[in-house]
């Protein structure tokens, strides 16, 4: 068999993590570089030849736009060449899954690109990185993951970059993938795909980050039935260009709300609606005709924050971010 050249890069999270003997809690990341984290994976030998860099050493709550830019220019650059085979992404699990869908958008390859993190420090008893990083490994080295946008592997599922949800704040099966994103799972070298998603990706997204140095900034809102529409102030006056409702139910605002998110879609700030709730979707409504808002479909907030981010660096038309939120 002829071993794939896979090119990790690392930006700290848990994975490179080091806690007190053996504990899940209290640890500091960034502790072991991607070099010493590489050296615990016992027979990843015999699937692929690693190479990689540090590109970030970072917990994941600072992992912003920016940074995001920064790593998915960095792929596309090594994409082009012939040495490197497929990508593997270790990062804190916390913002995981907007990384996964952000890259999922901009990175113009076909080859695997593959996020994984971990739980539990690396010094845990029960540390759940050397696992999810070597199945990582194995699934960017698989030729049935070619094509099939950024994935994410964790606790033995591959789930879609664009459906993939935290779901826990410290169990391993921290990820799922929506009601619709697992698209298969990985058991040692066993890779087997089920499912992939049919949204627009990678080289078949429209979007293009090559001459972007920063995104238009979109902010979430959470609903809830006593907040003032006030809270859209602070987003007015620090110049955002999109709002992202976490809604109730199916995406559902208050009478208190209406007529300043109708002033917000007047004046030319995008106004998507999602829900809190954790799975179905927030379909169009009479609200959107009336209110000039958009609905998220199956996207969660994260999600659809990063997606109208994106769209609105080509046009804020309202016909053209209705239809993205369509398509994506
Ligand atoms: N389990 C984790 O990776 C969480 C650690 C940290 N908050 C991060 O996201 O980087």
């Amino acid at each position: 068999m002829n071993k794939k050249q896979i090119y990790i890069l690392a930006t700290g999270g848990t994975i490179s993590a080091q806690g007190d003997e053996g504990k899940t809690l209290g640890y500091t990341n960034g502790v072991f570089k991607l070099g010493s984290i590489i050296k615990t994976l016992k027979g990843i030998e015999n699937i692929s030849n690693l190479d990689g860099e540090q590109i970030f050493n970072i917990s994941s709550e600072d992992m912003c736009i920016d940074k995001l830019l920064i790593l998915a220019k960095r792929i596309n650059e090594l994409s082009k060449l012939d040495s490197i085979d497929a990508f593997v992404i270790m990062q804190g699990t916390d913002t995981l899954e907007e990384s996964a869908f952000f890259l999922n958008l901009v990175v113009k390859t076909s080859k695997p690109v593959i996020i994984t993190g971990a739980m539990r420090p690396a010094t845990a008893n029960s540390a759940d990185g050397p696992n999810n990083l070597y199945d990582a490994i194995v699934v960017a080295s698989n030729k049935d993951a070619v094509g099939k946008g950024v994935l994410v592997v964790f606790s033995d599922y591959i789930i879609s970059g664009r459906d993939v949800q935290k779901v826990d704040t410290f169990r391993c099966q921290a990820f799922n993938g929506k009601e619709f994103g697992c698209c298969g799972y990985v058991h040692d070298d066993i890779v087997n795909f089920i499912n992939k998603s049919l949204k627009p990706h990678t080289i078949n997204s429209e979007f293009n980050i090559d001459n972007i140095k920063s995104l238009p900034k979109v902010g979430i809102v959470y609903f809830d039935a006593d907040l003032d529409s006030d809270i859209f102030d602070y987003y007015i006056s620090r110049d955002y260009k999109g709002i992202v409702i976490a809604g109730s139910g199916s995406g559902m605002i208050s009478k208190r709300w209406k007529n300043k998110i109708l002033e917000m879609t007047k004046n030319s700030i995008a106004v998507v609606r999602s829900s809190m709730a954790e799975g179905g979707s927030v379909d169009r409504d009479n609200l959107d005709e009336e209110y000039c808002t958009i609905p998220a479909y199956t996207l969660t907030p994260l999600k659809a924050r990063i997606l109208l981010s994106i769209a609105l660096e080509k046009s804020n038309s309202y016909d053209y971010l209705k239809s993205v939120f369509e398509r994506y």
